[in-house]
Protein backbone atom coordinates (compact mmCIF):
# COMPACT_ATOMS: atom_id res chain seq x y z
CA UNK A 1 0.00 0.00 0.00
CA UNK A 2 1.18 3.18 -0.60
CA UNK A 3 2.70 5.56 2.01
CA UNK A 4 0.12 8.06 1.88
CA UNK A 5 -3.25 5.82 1.33
CA UNK A 6 -2.60 4.79 5.32
CA UNK A 7 -3.97 8.93 6.13
CA UNK A 8 -6.78 8.30 4.22
CA UNK A 9 -7.97 5.10 6.33
CA UNK A 10 -9.74 7.73 9.07
CA UNK A 11 -13.55 8.59 7.92
CA UNK A 12 -16.38 7.03 7.03
CA UNK A 13 -16.53 8.40 3.53
CA UNK A 14 -12.81 6.74 3.09
CA UNK A 15 -14.70 3.58 4.07
CA UNK A 16 -17.21 3.97 1.51
CA UNK A 17 -14.33 4.93 -1.10
CA UNK A 18 -12.90 1.71 -0.55
CA UNK A 19 -15.87 -0.65 -0.48
CA UNK A 20 -16.71 1.00 -4.03
CA UNK A 21 -12.34 1.01 -4.73
CA UNK A 22 -13.75 -2.78 -4.54
CA UNK A 23 -16.27 -2.94 -7.10
CA UNK A 24 -14.41 -0.59 -9.22
CA UNK A 25 -11.56 -3.40 -8.92
CA UNK A 26 -13.77 -6.31 -9.25
CA UNK A 27 -15.24 -4.53 -12.88
CA UNK A 28 -12.37 -3.75 -13.96
CA UNK A 29 -11.07 -7.57 -14.07
CA UNK A 30 -13.76 -8.42 -15.53
CA UNK A 31 -13.86 -6.07 -18.10
CA UNK A 32 -16.38 -3.48 -17.10
CA UNK A 33 -13.98 -0.53 -17.94
CA UNK A 34 -16.64 2.51 -18.37
CA UNK A 35 -16.05 3.96 -14.51
CA UNK A 36 -19.07 4.30 -12.77
CA UNK A 37 -19.64 7.82 -11.40
CA UNK A 38 -20.89 7.32 -8.07
CA UNK A 39 -22.93 9.65 -5.90
CA UNK A 40 -21.32 11.40 -3.55
CA UNK A 41 -17.37 10.32 -4.29
CA UNK A 42 -18.12 10.46 -8.12
CA UNK A 43 -14.92 8.82 -9.96
CA UNK A 44 -12.54 8.14 -6.74
CA UNK A 45 -13.43 5.00 -5.86
CA UNK A 46 -12.15 3.80 -9.82
CA UNK A 47 -9.27 5.86 -9.23
CA UNK A 48 -8.10 4.15 -6.76
CA UNK A 49 -9.12 0.92 -7.25
CA UNK A 50 -7.08 1.34 -10.18
CA UNK A 51 -4.16 3.65 -8.99
CA UNK A 52 -1.45 1.07 -9.14
CA UNK A 53 -1.67 1.11 -13.45
CA UNK A 54 -3.28 4.22 -13.34
CA UNK A 55 -2.13 5.54 -16.60
CA UNK A 56 -2.80 2.47 -18.58
CA UNK A 57 -6.52 2.12 -16.76
CA UNK A 58 -6.99 5.41 -18.15
CA UNK A 59 -6.07 4.69 -21.56
CA UNK A 60 -8.84 1.76 -21.36
CA UNK A 61 -11.74 3.50 -20.27
CA UNK A 62 -10.81 6.29 -23.05
CA UNK A 63 -10.45 3.75 -25.63
CA UNK A 64 -13.91 2.15 -24.90
CA UNK A 65 -15.39 5.53 -24.48
CA UNK A 66 -14.64 7.25 -27.95
CA UNK A 67 -11.33 8.99 -26.22
CA UNK A 68 -13.30 11.44 -24.27
CA UNK A 69 -15.60 11.26 -20.83
CA UNK A 70 -17.35 12.89 -18.49
CA UNK A 71 -17.54 12.08 -14.65
CA UNK A 72 -17.45 13.66 -11.26
CA UNK A 73 -14.95 14.49 -8.62
CA UNK A 74 -16.07 13.78 -4.61
CA UNK A 75 -18.75 15.78 -3.54
CA UNK A 76 -16.72 18.02 -1.22
CA UNK A 77 -14.59 19.56 -4.30
CA UNK A 78 -17.65 20.69 -6.26
CA UNK A 79 -16.15 20.01 -9.42
CA UNK A 80 -16.84 18.30 -12.51
CA UNK A 81 -14.01 16.21 -14.77
CA UNK A 82 -13.58 16.16 -17.97
CA UNK A 83 -11.25 13.51 -19.51
CA UNK A 84 -10.22 13.10 -23.01
CA UNK A 85 -7.75 12.28 -25.30
CA UNK A 86 -9.47 13.40 -28.79
CA UNK A 87 -6.70 15.10 -30.97
CA UNK A 88 -9.91 17.51 -32.04
CA UNK A 89 -10.63 18.52 -28.33
CA UNK A 90 -7.01 19.03 -27.90
CA UNK A 91 -6.73 21.28 -30.13
CA UNK A 92 -9.47 22.96 -29.34
CA UNK A 93 -8.45 23.65 -25.74
CA UNK A 94 -4.77 23.93 -26.17
CA UNK A 95 -5.06 26.15 -29.27
CA UNK A 96 -8.78 27.78 -30.71
CA UNK A 97 -10.03 28.53 -27.83
CA UNK A 98 -6.92 28.34 -25.40
CA UNK A 99 -8.07 31.22 -23.15
CA UNK A 100 -10.95 29.75 -22.03
CA UNK A 101 -8.64 26.90 -20.66
CA UNK A 102 -5.60 27.83 -18.79
CA UNK A 103 -4.31 25.65 -15.73
CA UNK A 104 -5.68 27.73 -13.15
CA UNK A 105 -5.70 28.11 -9.36
CA UNK A 106 -5.74 24.54 -8.50
CA UNK A 107 -3.08 23.49 -10.81
CA UNK A 108 -0.57 26.29 -9.21
CA UNK A 109 -1.85 25.10 -5.77
CA UNK A 110 -0.62 21.48 -6.48
CA UNK A 111 2.97 22.63 -8.05
CA UNK A 112 3.19 25.49 -5.20
CA UNK A 113 7.22 25.22 -4.99
CA UNK A 114 6.99 26.44 -8.84
CA UNK A 115 4.74 29.26 -7.66
CA UNK A 116 5.02 32.32 -10.04
CA UNK A 117 7.24 30.66 -12.78
CA UNK A 118 6.06 29.86 -16.12
CA UNK A 119 5.28 26.80 -15.13
CA UNK A 120 2.21 27.27 -13.36
CA UNK A 121 1.43 30.84 -14.47
CA UNK A 122 -1.30 31.12 -16.80
CA UNK A 123 -1.52 34.13 -19.86
CA UNK A 124 -0.05 34.89 -22.54
CA UNK A 125 4.14 34.35 -23.39
CA UNK A 126 3.69 37.73 -24.68
CA UNK A 127 2.78 38.95 -21.18
CA UNK A 128 5.59 37.25 -19.12
CA UNK A 129 8.41 38.72 -18.01
CA UNK A 130 11.54 39.61 -20.68
CA UNK A 131 14.21 37.03 -19.50
CA UNK A 132 11.57 34.33 -19.79
CA UNK A 133 11.10 35.29 -23.21
CA UNK A 134 14.43 35.38 -24.42
CA UNK A 135 16.51 32.96 -22.62
CA UNK A 136 15.78 29.17 -24.50
CA UNK A 137 15.32 31.44 -28.04
CA UNK A 138 18.50 33.39 -26.98
CA UNK A 139 21.27 30.87 -29.66
CA UNK A 140 24.66 31.35 -26.85
CA UNK A 141 21.72 29.70 -24.32
CA UNK A 142 20.91 26.77 -27.14
CA UNK A 143 24.63 26.27 -28.18
CA UNK A 144 25.64 26.20 -24.64
CA UNK A 145 23.23 23.94 -23.21
CA UNK A 146 23.81 21.55 -26.61
CA UNK A 147 28.08 21.95 -26.22
CA UNK A 148 27.57 20.92 -22.37
CA UNK A 149 26.08 18.22 -22.97
CA UNK A 150 27.80 16.92 -25.97
CA UNK A 151 30.85 17.40 -23.35
CA UNK A 152 29.56 15.53 -20.82
CA UNK A 153 29.46 12.66 -22.78
CA UNK A 154 32.35 12.42 -23.65
CA UNK A 155 34.20 13.39 -20.68
CA UNK A 156 31.87 11.77 -18.40
CA UNK A 157 28.72 9.17 -19.54
CA UNK A 158 31.48 7.48 -22.14
CA UNK A 159 34.43 6.81 -19.62
CA UNK A 160 32.10 5.74 -17.02
CA UNK A 161 30.11 3.34 -18.82
CA UNK A 162 33.63 2.01 -19.60
CA UNK A 163 34.12 1.56 -16.99
CA UNK A 164 31.50 -0.33 -15.80
CA UNK A 165 31.86 -2.51 -19.23
CA UNK A 166 35.19 -3.40 -18.12
CA UNK A 167 34.47 -4.60 -14.59
CA UNK A 168 30.90 -6.37 -15.63
CA UNK A 169 29.20 -3.80 -13.32
CA UNK A 170 25.40 -3.59 -13.88
CA UNK A 171 24.43 0.00 -14.54
CA UNK A 172 21.47 1.26 -13.49
CA UNK A 173 20.13 3.40 -16.85
CA UNK A 174 17.36 5.50 -15.00
CA UNK A 175 19.85 6.90 -12.37
CA UNK A 176 22.42 7.40 -14.92
CA UNK A 177 20.06 9.55 -16.95
CA UNK A 178 19.12 11.33 -14.19
CA UNK A 179 22.78 12.09 -13.09
CA UNK A 180 23.72 13.22 -16.54
CA UNK A 181 21.02 15.54 -17.30
CA UNK A 182 21.28 17.07 -13.89
CA UNK A 183 24.37 17.91 -14.61
CA UNK A 184 23.99 19.22 -17.84
CA UNK A 185 21.45 21.42 -16.56
CA UNK A 186 22.44 22.60 -13.56
CA UNK A 187 25.46 24.15 -15.59
CA UNK A 188 23.06 25.99 -17.86
CA UNK A 189 21.30 26.90 -14.82
CA UNK A 190 23.71 28.15 -12.97
CA UNK A 191 26.68 27.67 -15.20
CA UNK A 192 28.48 25.70 -12.00
CA UNK A 193 28.56 21.42 -12.55
CA UNK A 194 27.59 19.72 -9.43
CA UNK A 195 29.42 16.48 -10.46
CA UNK A 196 26.48 14.27 -9.60
CA UNK A 197 27.98 11.68 -12.86
CA UNK A 198 30.93 10.68 -11.18
CA UNK A 199 32.26 7.02 -10.32
CA UNK A 200 31.99 7.90 -7.20
CA UNK A 201 27.97 8.74 -7.34
CA UNK A 202 27.11 11.31 -5.03
CA UNK A 203 23.79 11.67 -3.19
CA UNK A 204 20.79 12.33 -5.00
CA UNK A 205 19.20 13.81 -2.64
CA UNK A 206 18.08 16.88 -4.90
CA UNK A 207 16.41 15.19 -7.99
CA UNK A 208 14.80 12.50 -5.18
CA UNK A 209 13.32 15.87 -3.79
CA UNK A 210 11.95 17.27 -7.72
CA UNK A 211 10.54 13.05 -7.97
CA UNK A 212 8.80 13.77 -4.71
CA UNK A 213 7.00 16.74 -6.19
CA UNK A 214 6.09 15.16 -9.29
CA UNK A 215 4.58 11.79 -6.97
CA UNK A 216 2.78 14.25 -4.61
CA UNK A 217 2.08 16.25 -7.63
CA UNK A 218 -0.11 13.02 -8.93
CA UNK A 219 -2.03 12.37 -5.51
CA UNK A 220 -3.08 15.81 -4.99
CA UNK A 221 -4.52 15.90 -8.88
CA UNK A 222 -6.16 12.28 -7.76
CA UNK A 223 -7.41 13.09 -3.89
CA UNK A 224 -8.22 16.60 -4.13
CA UNK A 225 -10.28 16.90 -1.07
CA UNK A 226 -8.08 15.50 0.94
CA UNK A 227 -4.71 16.72 0.31
CA UNK A 228 -4.81 20.16 1.72
CA UNK A 229 -6.23 18.70 5.12
CA UNK A 230 -3.22 16.66 5.06
CA UNK A 231 -0.85 19.60 4.30
CA UNK A 232 -2.69 21.72 7.02
CA UNK A 233 -1.73 18.51 9.60
CA UNK A 234 1.70 17.89 7.62
CA UNK A 235 0.62 13.87 7.24
CA UNK A 236 2.08 11.36 4.84
CA UNK A 237 2.80 12.62 1.52
CA UNK A 238 2.29 16.46 2.12
CA UNK A 239 5.09 16.09 5.23
CA UNK A 240 7.43 14.07 2.66
CA UNK A 241 6.87 17.14 -0.06
CA UNK A 242 7.42 20.23 2.48
CA UNK A 243 11.13 17.95 3.40
CA UNK A 244 11.43 18.03 -0.38
CA UNK A 245 10.46 21.93 -0.73
CA UNK A 246 13.30 22.58 1.83
CA UNK A 247 16.05 20.01 0.24
CA UNK A 248 15.46 22.36 -3.34
CA UNK A 249 15.54 25.63 -2.12
CA UNK A 250 18.82 24.86 0.02
CA UNK A 251 19.88 23.53 -3.04
CA UNK A 252 19.27 26.48 -5.22
CA UNK A 253 20.63 28.97 -2.62
CA UNK A 254 23.77 26.95 -2.68
CA UNK A 255 24.38 26.80 -6.27
CA UNK A 256 23.70 30.64 -6.68
CA UNK A 257 26.41 31.62 -4.04
CA UNK A 258 28.91 29.14 -5.74
CA UNK A 259 27.90 31.11 -9.28
CA UNK A 260 28.91 34.29 -7.50
CA UNK A 261 32.20 32.93 -6.37
CA UNK A 262 32.91 31.68 -9.50
CA UNK A 263 31.54 34.84 -11.45
CA UNK A 264 34.37 36.70 -8.65
CA UNK A 265 36.36 33.36 -9.92
CA UNK A 266 36.48 31.92 -6.06
CA UNK A 267 35.46 28.04 -6.20
CA UNK A 268 35.24 26.35 -2.57
CA UNK A 269 37.98 24.06 -3.41
CA UNK A 270 41.49 23.96 -5.89
CA UNK A 271 39.54 21.57 -8.26
CA UNK A 272 36.65 23.70 -8.02
CA UNK A 273 38.77 27.02 -8.96
CA UNK A 274 40.43 25.11 -12.03
CA UNK A 275 36.93 24.80 -13.39
CA UNK A 276 35.96 28.08 -13.04
CA UNK A 277 38.80 29.35 -14.24
CA UNK A 278 38.59 26.67 -17.60
CA UNK A 279 35.05 27.60 -18.43
CA UNK A 280 33.64 30.21 -20.18
CA UNK A 281 32.39 33.00 -18.51
CA UNK A 282 29.19 31.86 -16.67
CA UNK A 283 27.71 35.42 -17.77
CA UNK A 284 27.43 34.84 -21.04
CA UNK A 285 25.58 31.86 -21.27
CA UNK A 286 23.87 30.66 -17.91
CA UNK A 287 20.08 31.17 -17.33
CA UNK A 288 20.86 32.31 -13.83
CA UNK A 289 22.44 35.54 -15.00
CA UNK A 290 19.79 35.94 -17.20
CA UNK A 291 17.24 36.49 -14.69
CA UNK A 292 19.70 38.59 -12.38
CA UNK A 293 19.60 40.86 -14.92
CA UNK A 294 15.91 41.20 -15.14
CA UNK A 295 14.36 43.53 -13.15
CA UNK A 296 11.58 41.67 -12.74
CA UNK A 297 13.52 39.11 -10.88
CA UNK A 298 16.60 40.61 -9.25
CA UNK A 299 14.45 42.07 -6.46
CA UNK A 300 12.09 39.01 -5.48
CA UNK A 301 14.39 36.39 -4.58
CA UNK A 302 12.01 34.33 -3.76
CA UNK A 303 10.88 34.31 -7.19
CA UNK A 304 14.18 34.21 -8.82
CA UNK A 305 14.58 30.73 -6.65
CA UNK A 306 11.45 29.37 -7.74
CA UNK A 307 12.37 30.20 -11.55
CA UNK A 308 15.54 28.41 -10.88
CA UNK A 309 13.49 25.22 -9.31
CA UNK A 310 11.17 25.29 -12.54
CA UNK A 311 13.87 25.15 -15.26
CA UNK A 312 15.79 22.02 -13.18
CA UNK A 313 12.40 19.93 -13.22
CA UNK A 314 11.94 21.23 -16.65
CA UNK A 315 15.47 19.48 -18.15
CA UNK A 316 16.59 16.81 -16.09
CA UNK A 317 13.27 14.81 -15.60
CA UNK A 318 12.02 14.92 -19.12
CA UNK A 319 15.24 14.30 -20.95
CA UNK A 320 16.71 11.49 -18.44
CA UNK A 321 12.93 9.98 -18.54
CA UNK A 322 13.08 9.63 -22.13
CA UNK A 323 16.26 8.19 -22.40
CA UNK A 324 15.55 5.50 -19.76
CA UNK A 325 12.23 4.32 -21.37
CA UNK A 326 14.33 4.66 -25.38
CA UNK A 327 17.37 2.31 -24.10
CA UNK A 328 14.84 0.10 -22.88
CA UNK A 329 12.47 -0.12 -25.99
CA UNK A 330 15.89 -0.97 -27.90
CA UNK A 331 17.02 -3.46 -25.94
CA UNK A 332 13.08 -4.93 -26.69
CA UNK A 333 13.86 -3.98 -30.34
CA UNK A 334 17.29 -5.37 -31.81
CA UNK A 335 16.51 -4.45 -35.09
CA UNK A 336 15.84 -0.60 -34.53
CA UNK A 337 19.70 -0.59 -32.82
CA UNK A 338 21.38 -2.15 -35.97
CA UNK A 339 18.94 0.82 -38.18
CA UNK A 340 20.37 3.71 -35.42
CA UNK A 341 23.78 1.93 -36.17
CA UNK A 342 23.40 1.64 -39.79
CA UNK A 343 22.73 5.49 -39.96
CA UNK A 344 25.29 6.40 -37.76
CA UNK A 345 27.68 4.30 -39.71
CA UNK A 346 28.91 7.21 -42.43
CA UNK A 347 29.82 9.46 -39.88
CA UNK A 348 31.42 7.23 -37.08
CA UNK A 349 33.85 6.00 -40.32
CA UNK A 350 34.83 9.68 -40.38
CA UNK A 351 34.78 10.56 -36.73
CA UNK A 352 36.63 7.20 -36.06
CA UNK A 353 40.53 9.20 -37.30
CA UNK A 354 39.18 12.46 -35.09
CA UNK A 355 40.90 13.07 -31.91
CA UNK A 356 37.71 12.53 -30.23
CA UNK A 357 37.98 8.81 -30.42
CA UNK A 358 40.12 8.21 -27.55
CA UNK A 359 38.76 8.27 -24.17
CA UNK A 360 40.13 7.49 -20.55
CA UNK A 361 37.73 5.39 -18.71
CA UNK A 362 37.46 6.09 -15.17
CA UNK A 363 39.31 3.44 -13.83
CA UNK A 364 42.51 4.60 -15.78
CA UNK A 365 42.92 2.43 -18.64
CA UNK A 366 42.04 3.56 -22.31
CA UNK A 367 40.00 2.81 -24.50
CA UNK A 368 38.47 4.00 -28.04
CA UNK A 369 35.23 5.86 -28.19
CA UNK A 370 33.51 7.28 -31.21
CA UNK A 371 32.11 10.99 -30.58
CA UNK A 372 29.20 12.31 -32.90
CA UNK A 373 28.59 16.39 -32.25
CA UNK A 374 25.46 17.86 -32.37
CA UNK A 375 25.98 18.88 -35.97
CA UNK A 376 26.56 15.54 -36.75
CA UNK A 377 23.19 14.13 -35.43
CA UNK A 378 21.28 16.81 -36.65
CA UNK A 379 20.52 15.51 -39.66
CA UNK A 380 19.47 12.03 -38.63
CA UNK A 381 16.01 11.13 -39.42
CA UNK A 382 15.70 7.63 -37.92
CA UNK A 383 17.45 8.22 -34.88
CA UNK A 384 15.18 11.16 -34.06
CA UNK A 385 11.97 8.95 -35.28
CA UNK A 386 13.14 6.24 -32.65
CA UNK A 387 13.25 9.32 -30.23
CA UNK A 388 9.83 10.34 -30.77
CA UNK A 389 8.92 7.06 -31.04
CA UNK A 390 9.68 6.60 -27.33
CA UNK A 391 8.15 10.06 -26.44
CA UNK A 392 4.49 8.58 -28.03
CA UNK A 393 4.46 5.25 -26.33
CA UNK A 394 5.71 7.36 -22.90
CA UNK A 395 5.49 11.14 -22.74
CA UNK A 396 7.23 12.16 -19.61
CA UNK A 397 4.40 14.15 -18.62
CA UNK A 398 1.73 11.52 -18.76
CA UNK A 399 -1.23 14.13 -18.50
CA UNK A 400 -1.79 18.20 -18.97
CA UNK A 401 -4.57 19.62 -16.41
CA UNK A 402 -6.60 22.37 -17.20
CA UNK A 403 -9.59 24.78 -15.89
CA UNK A 404 -13.03 26.10 -18.15
CA UNK A 405 -13.44 29.76 -17.82
CA UNK A 406 -16.78 29.89 -19.02
CA UNK A 407 -19.38 27.21 -20.30
CA UNK A 408 -18.38 25.95 -23.36
CA UNK A 409 -18.92 22.53 -25.85
CA UNK A 410 -16.66 20.72 -26.67
CA UNK A 411 -15.35 19.70 -30.48
CA UNK A 412 -17.62 16.86 -30.82
CA UNK A 413 -20.60 18.10 -28.70
CA UNK A 414 -19.18 17.50 -25.14
CA UNK A 415 -20.25 20.25 -22.40
CA UNK A 416 -18.31 21.72 -20.04
CA UNK A 417 -19.43 24.19 -17.54
CA UNK A 418 -17.45 27.34 -15.59
CA UNK A 419 -15.14 25.44 -13.24
CA UNK A 420 -14.58 22.29 -14.48
CA UNK A 421 -10.91 20.80 -14.56
CA UNK A 422 -10.19 19.18 -17.97
CA UNK A 423 -7.72 16.25 -17.88
CA UNK A 424 -5.87 15.43 -20.72
CA UNK A 425 -4.25 12.01 -20.88
CA UNK A 426 -0.93 12.08 -23.40
CA UNK A 427 -0.38 9.15 -22.39
CA UNK A 428 -3.49 7.58 -23.62
CA UNK A 429 -3.58 9.70 -26.80
CA UNK A 430 -0.07 7.82 -27.83
CA UNK A 431 -2.16 4.27 -27.04
CA UNK A 432 -5.17 4.71 -29.33
CA UNK A 433 -5.67 2.38 -32.34
CA UNK A 434 -7.95 5.58 -33.82
CA UNK A 435 -5.25 7.62 -34.14
CA UNK A 436 -2.17 5.59 -34.48
CA UNK A 437 -3.59 1.98 -36.64
CA UNK A 438 -3.78 -1.72 -35.44
CA UNK A 439 0.23 -1.81 -34.52
CA UNK A 440 -0.29 1.60 -31.93
CA UNK A 441 1.45 -1.48 -29.13
CA UNK A 442 4.34 -1.85 -31.52
CA UNK A 443 7.66 0.00 -31.03
CA UNK A 444 7.91 0.98 -35.10
CA UNK A 445 10.59 4.03 -35.56
CA UNK A 446 9.18 3.83 -39.59
CA UNK A 447 6.06 4.84 -39.01
CA UNK A 448 7.28 8.51 -38.34
CA UNK A 449 8.88 8.67 -41.68
CA UNK A 450 8.33 8.96 -45.33
CA UNK A 451 10.47 8.99 -48.34
CA UNK A 452 10.92 11.92 -50.95
CA UNK A 453 12.06 11.06 -54.27
CA UNK A 454 13.57 13.91 -55.76
CA UNK A 455 12.33 15.17 -58.89
CA UNK A 456 15.56 15.13 -60.97
CA UNK A 457 15.50 11.08 -60.39
CA UNK A 458 18.38 12.12 -57.92
CA UNK A 459 17.00 9.15 -55.41
CA UNK A 460 14.82 8.19 -52.47
CA UNK A 461 15.75 10.13 -49.61
CA UNK A 462 14.10 9.43 -46.14
CA UNK A 463 12.45 12.29 -43.95
CA UNK A 464 10.41 12.89 -40.97
CA UNK A 465 6.64 12.80 -41.39
CA UNK A 466 4.82 15.83 -40.09
CA UNK A 467 2.89 14.89 -36.90
CA UNK A 468 0.66 17.84 -35.39
CA UNK A 469 1.14 18.61 -32.27
CA UNK A 470 -2.06 18.73 -31.01
CA UNK A 471 -2.04 14.45 -31.98
CA UNK A 472 1.39 14.05 -30.63
CA UNK A 473 1.15 16.23 -27.42
CA UNK A 474 4.57 15.27 -25.75
CA UNK A 475 5.98 19.00 -25.93
CA UNK A 476 2.51 19.91 -25.60
CA UNK A 477 0.52 22.34 -28.60
CA UNK A 478 -0.58 25.81 -28.77
CA UNK A 479 1.34 28.98 -27.19
CA UNK A 480 2.23 27.24 -24.01
CA UNK A 481 4.24 24.17 -26.55
CA UNK A 482 7.71 23.46 -25.27
CA UNK A 483 10.37 26.44 -25.14
CA UNK A 484 12.93 23.66 -24.80
CA UNK A 485 12.07 20.99 -27.53
CA UNK A 486 15.09 21.72 -29.82
CA UNK A 487 17.32 21.51 -26.88
CA UNK A 488 16.08 18.60 -25.69
CA UNK A 489 16.21 16.50 -29.38
CA UNK A 490 19.69 17.88 -29.59
CA UNK A 491 20.91 16.50 -26.42
CA UNK A 492 19.11 13.42 -26.30
CA UNK A 493 20.36 12.13 -29.69
CA UNK A 494 23.66 12.89 -28.49
CA UNK A 495 23.23 10.73 -25.62
CA UNK A 496 21.42 7.96 -27.92
CA UNK A 497 24.72 7.96 -30.56
CA UNK A 498 27.01 7.71 -28.13
CA UNK A 499 25.89 5.11 -26.33
CA UNK A 500 24.08 3.10 -28.94
CA UNK A 501 27.40 2.97 -31.04
CA UNK A 502 30.29 2.07 -28.62
CA UNK A 503 27.89 -0.46 -26.33
CA UNK A 504 26.07 -2.87 -26.44
CA UNK A 505 22.97 -2.99 -23.65
CA UNK A 506 21.44 -5.82 -22.47
CA UNK A 507 18.65 -5.70 -19.47
CA UNK A 508 19.06 -7.43 -17.27
CA UNK A 509 16.08 -10.61 -16.63
CA UNK A 510 13.14 -10.31 -14.21
CA UNK A 511 12.75 -6.94 -13.46
CA UNK A 512 9.18 -5.86 -13.82
CA UNK A 513 9.82 -2.44 -15.94
CA UNK A 514 6.79 -0.32 -15.23
CA UNK A 515 5.46 3.01 -14.52
CA UNK A 516 5.95 5.14 -11.24
CA UNK A 517 2.55 6.83 -9.91
CA UNK A 518 3.63 9.99 -10.49
CA UNK A 519 3.08 13.26 -12.90
CA UNK A 520 6.39 12.52 -14.50
CA UNK A 521 6.45 9.00 -16.78
CA UNK A 522 9.16 7.47 -14.77
CA UNK A 523 10.26 3.48 -14.24
CA UNK A 524 8.85 3.29 -10.88
CA UNK A 525 11.92 0.33 -10.32
CA UNK A 526 14.85 1.73 -12.31
CA UNK A 527 16.23 -0.49 -15.87
CA UNK A 528 19.02 -2.38 -14.80
CA UNK A 529 21.19 -3.35 -17.98
CA UNK A 530 24.70 -5.15 -18.63
CA UNK A 531 26.70 -3.14 -20.92
CA UNK A 532 29.59 -4.36 -23.32
CA UNK A 533 32.07 -2.24 -25.37
CA UNK A 534 31.70 -2.45 -29.20
CA UNK A 535 34.49 -2.60 -31.41
CA UNK A 536 34.63 0.16 -33.49
C1 LIG B 1 12.00 15.17 -23.74
C2 LIG B 1 12.13 16.37 -23.24
C3 LIG B 1 11.02 17.34 -22.97
C4 LIG B 1 9.66 17.16 -23.04
C5 LIG B 1 8.89 15.91 -23.46
C6 LIG B 1 9.05 18.41 -22.66
C7 LIG B 1 7.68 18.63 -22.61
C8 LIG B 1 7.11 19.81 -22.19
C9 LIG B 1 5.70 20.00 -21.96
C10 LIG B 1 4.62 18.91 -22.09
C11 LIG B 1 5.52 21.28 -21.58
C12 LIG B 1 4.21 21.93 -21.17
C13 LIG B 1 4.10 21.78 -19.67
C14 LIG B 1 2.87 22.42 -19.16
O1 LIG B 1 2.59 23.55 -19.54
O2 LIG B 1 2.18 21.78 -18.36
C15 LIG B 1 6.80 21.92 -21.59
C16 LIG B 1 7.00 23.23 -21.26
C17 LIG B 1 8.22 23.81 -21.20
N1 LIG B 1 9.44 23.19 -21.40
FE1 LIG B 1 9.74 21.31 -22.00
N2 LIG B 1 10.03 19.31 -22.37
C18 LIG B 1 11.25 18.70 -22.55
C19 LIG B 1 12.48 19.25 -22.32
C20 LIG B 1 12.71 20.56 -22.00
C21 LIG B 1 14.01 21.15 -21.79
C22 LIG B 1 15.35 20.40 -21.93
C23 LIG B 1 13.80 22.45 -21.47
C24 LIG B 1 14.79 23.50 -21.16
C25 LIG B 1 15.94 23.59 -21.67
C26 LIG B 1 12.37 22.69 -21.50
C27 LIG B 1 11.77 23.91 -21.26
C28 LIG B 1 10.42 24.12 -21.20
C29 LIG B 1 9.81 25.41 -20.90
C30 LIG B 1 10.53 26.72 -20.62
C31 LIG B 1 8.43 25.22 -20.91
C32 LIG B 1 7.35 26.24 -20.59
C33 LIG B 1 6.64 26.72 -21.83
C34 LIG B 1 5.50 27.67 -21.44
O3 LIG B 1 4.75 27.40 -20.53
O4 LIG B 1 5.38 28.69 -22.11
N3 LIG B 1 11.74 21.52 -21.82
N4 LIG B 1 7.76 20.99 -21.95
Amino acid sequence: MAPFLQELVVSPVTILVLVLSYIAYWRSKHRLLLPVDWPLVGLLPSLVANLRNLHDYVTAVLAASGQSFAANAPAATNMRLFITCDPDNVRHIFTANHENYPKGHEFAEIFDVMAGSFFTMDGEPSRRPRAEQSILGDPRVVASMVSSCHDKVRGGLVPLLASMASRRTPVEVQDLATRLMFDVTAMAVFGVDPGCLSPDMPSMRVSAGMDTIMEVGLFRHTVPACWKAMRRLKVGPERKLAAAHAVLHGFVTEMMEKAKKYRHGHGDDEAEEKRAAAAPPPSAVDILSSYINDPDYNADGHLLRTMLITYMVAGPDTVGTTLSWFFYNLAMNPHVVSAIRHELAPIASRNKAAATSTAATTNGDHHTAVMFSPEDTKPLVYLQAALFETLRLYPPGPIERKTVVADDVMPRGHEVRAGDAVLISLYAMGRMEALWGKDWREYRPERWLTVSVSGDGGGRKKQLRYVPSHKFLAFNSGPRMCHGKHIAVAQMKTVAAAVVWNFDVEVVGGQAVEPKLSCLLQMKNGLVVKVKRRAV
